[in-house]
């Protein structure tokens, strides 16, 4: 068999295993056909390709990707923006063997164009719904996201609309994320809002300890409990994170969503070899593996599961696990995640030899 010939068929296992997909960011998740298009759409703002991706072998502080995103919300700034972006992000996962999306936005308002953050989520929602009624082949769901930047009362008003679309939404809404640039702000100033949004049974995706800085903070919010972890890159101790940490987690088994690309490209993780996959993956603790921002870090969720396999020598029964596995860290209601599972018995046979 040539290299080539071998390529193409772990890829296609990659591609063809059914996977899902819990930590994906709207507009950090544009593919570059899609900023194509919104570059078009608004020449006057002289945006080029290299200010809204890294590319293979670049690596940016965490600060320039904050930048990044500024760019991004300049080009989506409206409603028709939302609602082409949002269909076509989930026609992509889908296209990439994604079953199961659980997408995450922060809601804003641009004034110039009429956009409140109520219309936003909506139209998030609508996109959601024309796929299903497209049978566009993905679940997908919605968690609203707090940018911790904008600081409590904002988090409090978020948590508000979240709680309404929660109740109206037929379930797509989910839950509520916490995001945004980690150097900024602290969790004990979010914790009212957090706790409120937990109360009213929205499920809670933190990202934790994304910088070193944040110790005492995940050592606040961990009490909540959060319901699952964005990246927690510095809990242990090894990076000077802690044994308590470390303890919190794994005695609440909160599942930590892990991205290997976005922490490698925005220079939190030193290389794949270091990712603190490793460590969790290691002691058996709920892990799963994400895009964080497949548009930014020019990634896709299958890219992402071949170079876990790759860098730390996982078997494609090991790899069947890992994306199965999952299921059961969605914030779906039950009857979902036994179709869900239904799918995933289905297609092992064919899918894996
Ligand atoms: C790289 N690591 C990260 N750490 C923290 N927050 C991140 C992030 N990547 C993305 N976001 C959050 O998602 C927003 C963009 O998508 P939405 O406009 O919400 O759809 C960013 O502005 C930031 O708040
Ligand atoms: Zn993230």
């Amino acid at each position: 068999m040539t290299e080539t010939s071998m390529d193409t068929e772990a890829d296609l296992f990659y591609r063809q295993l059914p996977k899902v997909e819990l930590h994906a960011h709207l507009n950090g998740s544009v593919s570059f056909e899609t900023m194509e298009t919104l570059i078009q759409r608004k020449p006057h703002l002289n945006i080029e390709h290299n200010m809204t991706a890294i590319r293979r072998g670049q690596r940016r502080t965490l600060d320039e990707c904050f930048q990044v995103f500024k760019v991004i919300h300049q080009l989506v700034d409206s409603e028709e923006d939302i609602l082409m972006v949002a269909k076509a992000v989930i026609q992509e996962f889908a296209a990439d063997g994604v079953k199961y999306l659980e997408l995450r936005s922060t809601p804003r308002e641009v004034t110039e164009t009429g956009l409140t953050k109520q219309r936003y989520i909506e139209t998030v929602l609508e996109a959601i719904r024309q796929c299903k009624q497209e049978e566009v082949d993905i679940d997908v769901r919605f968690l609203v996201a707090v940018d911790r930047r904008h600081g409590p009362e904002v988090a409090m008003e978020t948590v508000k609309l979240a709680e309404d679309f929660l109740l109206s939404s037929d379930g797509i809404v989910v839950g509520l994320d916490l995001s945004g640039d980690p150097t900024v702000g602290h969790g004990k100033d979010l914790l009212s809002a957090l706790q409120k949004a937990k109360n009213c049974g929205l499920k809670l995706s933190l990202h934790l300890s994304e910088v070193p800085s944040q110790r005492d903070e995940s050592e606040l919010l961990l009490n909540l409990p959060p319901d699952r972890i964005g990246h927690g890159t510095f809990l242990h101790p090894e990076v000077g994170g802690s044994d308590s940490l470390v303890e919190k987690v794994c005695k609440q088994n909160i599942p930590i969503e892990l991205c290997l690309t976005s922490n490698v490209k925005g220079q939190t993780v030193p290389s794949y070899e270091k990712h603190h996959f490793q460590y969790w993956y290691k002691r058996g603790h709920p892990c799963v593996l994400c895009t964080d921002d497949k548009g930014v870090f020019c990634t896709d969720l299958s890219q992402e599961y071949q170079l876990a396999a790759s860098t730390f020598g996982l078997t494609q029964e090991a790899v069947w696990s890992l994306s199965q596995q999952a299921i059961g860290y969605t914030f779906a209601p039950e009857p979902i995640k036994e179709k869900l599972e239904k799918k995933w018995a289905e297609l092992k046979q064919q899918i894996l030899q």
